[in-house]
């Protein structure tokens, strides 16, 4: 069955060494808490804040050796007043079993959904 899972965070300095930390904190935490196994994962998709440049999320995500055979892919959240600043959002969508995602919020991102942190 297919599954979804979200989750979010900030970066405090738009470099790559920042960006890489957060992104493989984030995808660790949600690969980790949902059991995903490689050869179970359909895709995963991120969105950015456009006021970070420093490296894609899906680069970062590459950046130290694993999650290389994903199909990824990057787009930026749409602007909104009041909106989140240096936020990476991410979407992973697996085969599972019909067991509902755990979703992970860090950092500065727990504001987004305070329902489900
Ligand atoms: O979950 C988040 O990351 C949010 O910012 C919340 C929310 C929403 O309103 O559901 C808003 C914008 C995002 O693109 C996705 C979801």
């Amino acid at each position: 069955m297919v599954t979804a899972v979200r989750g979010a965070t900030t970066v405090e300095f738009d470099t790559e060494s920042d960006t890489i930390d957060r992104v493989l904190e984030l995808v660790d935490n949600l690969f980790e808490s949902n059991k995903l196994e490689e050869f179970n994962i359909i895709s995963i998709i991120f969105s950015v804040t456009d006021d970070l440049v420093a490296i894609n999320p899906a680069a970062a995500l590459r950046a130290k050796g694993g999650y290389g055979d994903y199909p990824l892919f990057c787009t930026q959240e749409p602007k909104s007043i009041g909106a989140l600043k240096q936020a990476i959002r991410v979407l992973i969508t697996w085969n599972g079993d019909g067991t509902k995602g755990i979703p992970c919020y860090l950092h500065n991102a727990k504001v987004l959904r305070p329902d489900l942190v």
